[in-house]
């Protein structure tokens, strides 16, 4: 046990009691305590750790033992919806503003922040949001009383022009340590090379001298990734349905497993997973397809109304039946935390090597053994390039640094290379991309150290081949779309 004197207050928090009491969780795991004594201390924090880490609670805790309120910056509206929930399911007093926000409800939290005293121990903002005049007034006011806690920013590589998910608004985050430099700040992300961290620290104003800097490692040895090679003549479809049809059938078989299912009232197709693909209108037919053979899929993407999004990421995460696997594009990406998710497909190469990183991190959440596939086509790798260089010319009119769009080029063509890649372990190409140097260990759980003969002929089999990528290349006969 280890109490820490609340920064405000000066009173002793026992941090395990609230871990457990709160939180309802047993222990702390290794470095989440030393990352949320710093916070408690009113350090400055900057956290980089592998998906599922549990970053988070480094700044969850805080907020609950801590006199004021934590503003929470969220990029995603899904990642914050689910946290929220996850908060009010624990009873802790939370709050969000976003754009699905009705306004009598905004109104009542921008009552109680302009009283100077919230009850709100948490408010999960956009960084839209916290440009707004009306937003940073009432921030004053709550400082002026002492009681804005802490800023907390998540997926904080957002910030960086170099980062895979560059958001403008962030930039302007500065405005916390410009205004209140008192007020601890800590960032989270499990994606940044050192480059972005840099940018990051930086960016928000942080001073290096006194900021507590916690990097951990990318490693996630739960997770089995395994690419599959694929040209355009062949629909992948089959192969996916007949994997998942494998693992219901697996588990009907064996009568040990289908005793644990009956015993915890869970449902043999309660396999929950995502499939990534690039457009909303594949998440709709694949979604769709999927269902008339029997699997519970739904779609995800930004255009869906808000009720149908609730709909179908509720469905998903309270394991419903007809919820098991939801088809999405990015906008479900960063941050979502369902603990069971036993695997994550991407339907094409991802955008970025962090993208990837970032989506098939949902998976194992439990800590259990959960499989990441990635259908990969050299075919979609030119597509990729093309919507690259498309996106690139966009950001270049508007005016983006040109280094920044070198480092997307660079990300892309790191995950090519990864996925080409048949002599080396799928953790270690991960962990060597951004630049962690710990032993990463993996128990047969990539394709590589599973067979990789047998890896390398799939490859030969699989793929067009370079020549035949060329002369449609050169012929200009791919089809695609703009990614959306
Ligand atoms: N000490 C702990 N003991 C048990 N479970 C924990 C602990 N800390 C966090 N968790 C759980 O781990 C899961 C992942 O946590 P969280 O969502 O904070 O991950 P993260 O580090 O933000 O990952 P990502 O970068 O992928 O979003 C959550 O379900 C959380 O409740």
């Amino acid at each position: 046990m280890l109490d820490v004197a609340a920064r405000k207050t000066g009173q002793k928090v026992d941090v395990d009691f609230t871990l457990r009491k709160i939180f309802g969780k047993h222990s702390f795991r290794p470095l989440q305590r030393e990352v949320i004594v710093a916070a408690l201390e009113g350090q400055d924090v900057y956290l980089q750790a592998a998906t599922s880490f549990g970053k988070s609670l480094c700044f969850q805790l805080p907020a609950v033992v801590d006199l004021g309120i934590t503003v929470v910056v969220s990029p995603l509206l899904a990642l914050m919806n689910n946290q929220v929930a996850a908060l009010r399911a624990a009873n802790i007093q939370v709050a969000t503003i976003n754009s699905t926000t009705p306004l009598p409800v905004k109104n009542a939290i921008l009552d109680d922040l302009k009283s100077g005293h919230p009850r709100t121990r948490l408010l999960y903002v956009t960084p839209e949001y916290c440009t707004l005049d009306h937003f940073r007034k009432s921030l004053r006011v709550v400082h002026e009383q002492r009681e804005l806690a802490r800023i907390a920013v998540d997926e904080a590589h957002c910030i960086s022009e170099w980062g895979h998910d560059f958001r403008p608004s962030f930039k302007d985050l500065r405005f916390f340590k410009q205004e209140f430099p008192d007020v601890p700040l800590i960032c989270c992300t499990a994606t940044a090379t050192s480059r972005v961290r840099n940018d990051v620290i930086d960016t928000l104003g942080l001073n290096r001298m006194r900021l507590r800097c916690f990097s951990m490692t990318t490693s996630r040895p739960n997770l089995h990734y395994e690419i599959r090679f694929k040209c355009d003549e062949e629909d992948h479809y089959d192969d996916f349905l007949a994997w998942l049809k494998g693992t219901y059938t697996r588990r009907a078989n064996d009568p040990a497993r289908l005793q644990e299912l009956l015993q915890s009232n869970e449902r043999v197709t309660n396999v929950p997973g995502i499939i990534y693909t690039w457009y909303r209108k594949d998440t709709e037919a694949l979604a769709e397809r999927l269902r008339n053979d029997g699997i519970g899929a739904k779609p995800y993407h930004a255009g869906l109304t808000v009720q149908q999004k609730d709909e179908n990421l509720t469905g998903w995460v309270g394991n419903t039946e007809g919820f098991d696997v939801i088809v999405a594009t990015t906008a479900f990406g960063m941050g979502i935390d369902k603990e069971n998710v036993r695997f994550v497909v991407h339907w094409q190469i991802p955008k970025s090597f962090e993208g990837f990183y970032q989506e098939a991190g949902r998976a194992g959440r439990d800590g259990k053994a959960s499989l990441c596939i990635m259908y990969y086509s050299r075919e979609d790798r030119d597509r990729a390039a093309f919507n690259m260089q498309r996106e690139v010319q966009k950001s270049a009119a508007a005016g983006r640094g040109q280094s920044a769009i070198v480092n997307r080029g660079k990300s892309l063509q790191a995950l090519i290379a990864y996925c080409e890649n048949v002599s080396a372990c799928r953790h270690k190409l991960i962990a060597s991309y951004f630049g962690d140097d710990t032993d990463v260990p993996c128990e047969w759980a990539c394709d590589f150290h599973k067979d990789r003969r047998q890896l390398a002929r799939k490859k030969d089999r699989g793929l067009a081949s370079e020549e035949w990528c060329q002369t449609q290349r050169e012929a200009g006969t791919y089809a695609y779309d703009e990614y959306d």
